[in-house]
């Protein structure tokens, strides 16, 4: 057991989400350790012959062998790390066939084709068959010379086809079907990052096919979003391999928005950073992926858009002319996802931040799957936050989600992979980020302010507002705060002096703090984000009760740093020498230096590589 767990503490493996006893899990993933087995020599001869890989990547030859060994398995391991192969070669290595549920025709095609050219037979039946591969396969299916090693279904195909149903019955009780694999399990789970509601029916496999073994695969789920898939797929008691999430090869880095485009620096990165490099822009919508796409090839970048509108064929088209790097960007909405296998993708950029944490993890996890190095920088913009709200407004816990992926990016001194790693369950040392974030990298750059006054400003104008039966949205209330509102206003609102980045982190904070809350309004065509006082709003009318917020001194305008007088670690930590004695020097010192901040090298420009 301390040589299995001193492998683990090792970043080898985890176990977790196991309802056995734990150390009969520990022991059974010990024992699949181990090269030993009647099937090792055959798996490893065809790892090399057919798949032509030389080595296991960590937690595959576990997987492999506890499939082979008949157990039900969860595997998460973070995208690109080589999931497929852990039901890939237990199917080349067994009698029978392996049925897959993959959510998406073409992400099949991509490992038909992979399956193809390493010469594994493999087929496929989805709405896009025609009646004669149909036949053809479900004749393969009882055959018992098993044409094929593996048949690739949609979720849909298991819950309309009932001849595929009576098949896959027939080829059970003639000991054809060897195993199940569920690809993407998470879409079970409507607490996962992308429900699908026919996953919800696969629970049927496992009651018609008890002494069938299952492994679903995910690169991202929550111990709870395991619990939910294992109910729902009506397994027993899987054991769970979790490889550790980190991806210690990406570099973390957000940017704040200060204007609603960030096109122009997109496009700069890319020419100059990027040069000859591939990658994805991430964007909201259909028509953010055609806007961007044309202002990036106007700045002479090859690139195309991608999205769940396009014909099939244009969608495959661009895809194909990445990946042979006939373009360089394709600026896709989140329906470029799922079975992206391109190796050196150097760089993934959201033009707007995503719903939730899993879903960043998983969107900049189609970087650097290569194992070099390779930037997910993400643009933080106000306005998208009310954007991105109103669109999961349906969903269960959208708000939630959407909120935690707020304070990632508003986060200014926690390592980025810590807060990711709150999300996979994981404890997480800061010091192995190895300054892969810009948080870690520039850890010292923020100061911590006092903002009671502030907020007590800015809850009194949506409190009067409300008084008025005057609904504002977020923009208006940053408007009105810094002056600009209607006319009729001006007189009663108290104008701040802060800039108007500084307002908007501050209405944030409010926001994720509680002080304010969303009020949604729907109308036939659209749903309004309007800001209401939120439980601890009336907090701010007892005079003992504070506010701080740590903010970026890059966003900080020279008035809030002088403000921040208590900061001397920023003389300490920037200008390494004693200020000025004098108060008025000292303002006019501070007022130099904060002009410095506010035009600090970007970080991943900054960054050796
Ligand atoms: N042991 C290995 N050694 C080297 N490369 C490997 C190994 N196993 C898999 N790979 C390669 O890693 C790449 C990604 O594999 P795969 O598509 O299975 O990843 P994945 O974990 O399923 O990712 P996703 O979550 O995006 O579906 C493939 O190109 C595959 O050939």
């Amino acid at each position: 057991r301390n040589l299995v767990l001193h492998h683990f503490a090792n970043g080898y493996s985890a176990v977790n989400g196991c309802r056995q006893n734990e150390t009969i899990c520990v022991i059974f993933i010990f024992v699949a350790l181990s090269p030993d087995f009647s099937w090792s020599k055959e798996v490893q001869a065809k790892l090399c012959s057919v798949f032509q890989l030389s080595n296991f990547r960590p937690l595959q030859r576990a997987a492999i062998n506890l499939s082979m060994s008949g157990k039900d398995l969860f595997l998460v391991m973070p995208t690109g790390r080589g999931k497929s192969l852990c039901y890939q070669l237990p199917a080349l290595c067994s009698k029978g066939f392996t049925l897959v549920i993959a959510p998406l025709v073409s992400l099949m095609e991509d490992q038909l084709m992979y399956l193809k050219s390493v010469d594994v037979p493999a087929v496929t039946l989805n709405a896009s068959s025609t009646k004669e591969d149909s036949k053809h396969v479900l004749a393969g299916m009882i055959d018992k010379n098993s044409p094929f090693k593996l048949l690739y279904v949609t979720p849909e195909k298991i819950a309309k086809s009932k001849l595929l149903m009576s098949k896959l019955d027939k080829a059970y009780n003639m000991g054809l079907l060897t195993r199940i694999a569920v690809d993407e399990v998470h879409c079970c789970s409507q607490w996962g990052h992308d429900f699908r509601p026919d996953y919800k029916l696969l629970g049927i496999l496992k009651r018609q096919f008890p002494k069938v073994p299952l492994v679903g695969l995910t690169a991202t789920a929550t111990s709870n979003v395991l619990k939910d898939c294992q109910k729902i797929l009506c397994v027993q008691e899987p054991i769970t391999l979790t490889a550790p999430f980190n991806r210690p090869n990406l570099y973390y880095e957000v940017r704040f928005k200060d204007n609603e485009d960030c096109t122009d620096q997109i496009a700069q990165m890319i020419r100059e950073r990027y040069k000859n490099q591939s990658g994805i822009v991430y964007v909201f919508s259909q028509k953010d992926a055609a806007a961007v796409a044309t202002d990036l090839q106007k700045k002479n970048i090859l690139a195309q858009p991608y999205h769940a509108n396009m014909e099939p064929s244009d969608k495959s088209l661009v895809h194909q002319r990445w990946s042979s790097k006939k373009i360089q960007v394709v600026v896709a909405t989140v329906a470029f996802g799922m079975g992206i296998d391109k190796a050196d993708v150097r760089f993934v950029i959201h033009h707007t931040i995503s719903k939730s944490i899993e879903n960043y993890y998983q969107e900049s996890g189609r970087a650097g799957r290569d194992d070099g190095s390779a930037d997910c920088i993400v643009f933080f913009g106000f306005a998208d936050i009310f954007r991105i709200s109103t669109m999961v407004v349906m969903e269960n816990t959208g708000q939630q989600k959407l909120q935690n992926m707020v304070a990632y990016c508003q986060n200014v001194d926690r390592c980025r992979r810590a807060m990711m790693a709150i999300h996979f369950d994981e404890v997480w040392n800061d010091d192995e980020c190895n300054q892969m974030c810009d948080v870690c990298r520039h850890g010292n750059d923020y100061i911590t302010m006092d903002i009671t006054k502030h907020a007590r400003d800015v809850v009194t104008i949506v409190e009067m507002a409300s008084s008025m039966d005057e609904k504002l949205t977020p923009l208006k209330v940053c408007d009105a705060w810094l002056g600009k509102g209607p006319a009729k206003h001006r007189k009663t609102i108290k104008v701040t002096s802060l800039s108007r980045l500084e307002v908007e982190s501050v209405i944030i904070h409010l926001l994720l703090h509680g002080y304010f809350s969303e009020d949604f309004s729907f109308t036939p065509y659209t749903t309004h984000f309007y800001l209401k006082l939120g439980r601890k709003a009336a907090l701010l009318k007892n005079g003992n009760h504070s506010i701080t917020m740590k903010m970026r001194r890059r966003v900080m305008s020279p008035a809030t740093v002088s403000q921040s007088i208590n900061s001397a670690e920023v003389f300490i930590f920037h200008m390494q020498a004693v200020p000025p004695a004098d108060s008025d020097d000292k303002k006019s010192f501070l007022r130099r230096r904060t002009k410095k901040y506010s035009s600090f090298i970007p970080y991943s420009q900054n960054k050796s590589m």
